[in-house]
């Protein structure tokens, strides 16, 4: 296999490929851009005008998708998988990876849209670059651009696997991009009401592409991801990759959500008032005390049908502990 191929391998070992250009038996170019960072090009003559950047590994210790990129490049490196679309992968936060950890000091998935320009740090220094990095794969015009940024999540869920769909204002949600999900395995979609400092909300608003937060299951380290099931969104992401994806137009039973409200943490006082293995979808009753804070907040369910996704009351103050998601409709969707 090619050198480039071995991509995770160079980046968990901190190494530079000593050739940062290279061919596949068919003529693919892989072209080495920075650390973790690793840009597929088809031959002019296959390239289908498509545009994909996948992402993994924004969160260190999440590494079922950063096995799923893996196999992908290896397949590509080998020959095994026929690109006709040009690919960025990105590894997010590849010192988080080496240490297993969700970040070092910030997590990275904060510091998109202007965020990472008022803080310090590595995580902040590489926000930047990722922004760079994606601001340059998606410059090419006329082409379709589509961001999938692969997670998996702390807790259990009663959803397993669902994609999280940001928002712009007078910007539409796409259905064609939903049945693409549904058909890649997706059994629900959250979809932002509002502006975000994620990297999705970044290359949605600012770049224009398709892009979506993919959770997939439960983080576990490295070797122990029997339990996360990708193989629908692995088999749907080489169809992308090489070209020949199915036709799908239906939403095929996929649950839609919106958000309702998002909880932010505003004091060392916050406190959660749900149990520790509480699990992402957990439907909540109306008049519940969810959460308090600093000078008698209070959190107080007045939703009907409300549930609760991403609940960490140990995030930094100021940021979200938690959203809380409501059934929705399709009748947004274009
Ligand atoms: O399990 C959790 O609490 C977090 C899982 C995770 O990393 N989710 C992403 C979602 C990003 C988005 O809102 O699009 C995150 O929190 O960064
Ligand atoms: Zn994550």
């Amino acid at each position: 296999m090619l050198a480039l191929g071995k991509l995770l391998e160079l980046t968990l070992a901190g190494r530079e490929p000593a050739q940062k250009i290279q061919l596949t038996v068919d003529g693919v170019q892989m072209r080495w851009l920075s650390e973790g960072a690793l840009e597929v090009r088809p031959p002019q003559a296959r390239d289908n005008g498509a545009d994909v950047l996948l992402s993994s590994g924004i969160h260190g210790n999440e590494t079922a998708p950063i096995e799923l990129a893996d196999r992908l490049l290896h397949g590509i490196a080998r020959g095994e998988i026929k690109p006709r679309t040009r690919i960025l992968f990105l590894f997010g936060n590849p010192e988080a990876m080496r240490r297993g950890e969700r970040y070092l000091e910030q997590d990275v998935n904060r510091l998109f849209n202007g965020r990472h320009e008022q803080s310090i740090g590595p995580e902040a220094m590489r926000a930047a670059e990722l922004e760079q990095l994606a601001r340059t794969f998606f410059s090419v015009p006329d082409r379709s651009r589509l961001h999938y940024d692969l997670h998996t999540a702390i807790r259990g869920s009663k959803i397993e696997q669902f994609a999280l769909y940001p928002f712009k204002e007078g910007r539409q949600h796409s259905r064609a991009e939903l049945a693409r999900l549904r058909a890649a395995g997706m059994e629900a979609v959250l979809l932002q009401n509002k502006t975000s400092i994620t990297f999705t909300a970044f290359t949605y608003e600012q770049l224009g592409a398709e892009s979506f937060t993919l959770e997939l299951g439960k983080a576990r380290p490295f070797g122990q991801n029997q339990g996360v099931d990708v193989s629908r969104l692995e088999t749907r992401l080489i169809q992308i990759i090489e070209g020949n994806e199915p036709a799908t137009d239906g939403l095929d039973g996929l649950k839609l959500f919106s958000v309702a409200r998002e909880v932010i943490k505003h004091s060392d006082a916050f406190t959660l008032h749900l149990p520790a293995d509480v699990e992402n979808f957990s439907p909540l009753e109306k008049g519940y005390l969810l959460a308090e804070d600093i000078a008698k907040t209070r959190w107080v369910i007045e939703e009907e049908g409300a549930r609760i996704i991403f609940p960490n009351p140990k995030v930094k103050n100021g940021l979200r502990a938690g959203i809380l998601i409501v059934p929705t409709t399709d009748a947004g969707l274009v």
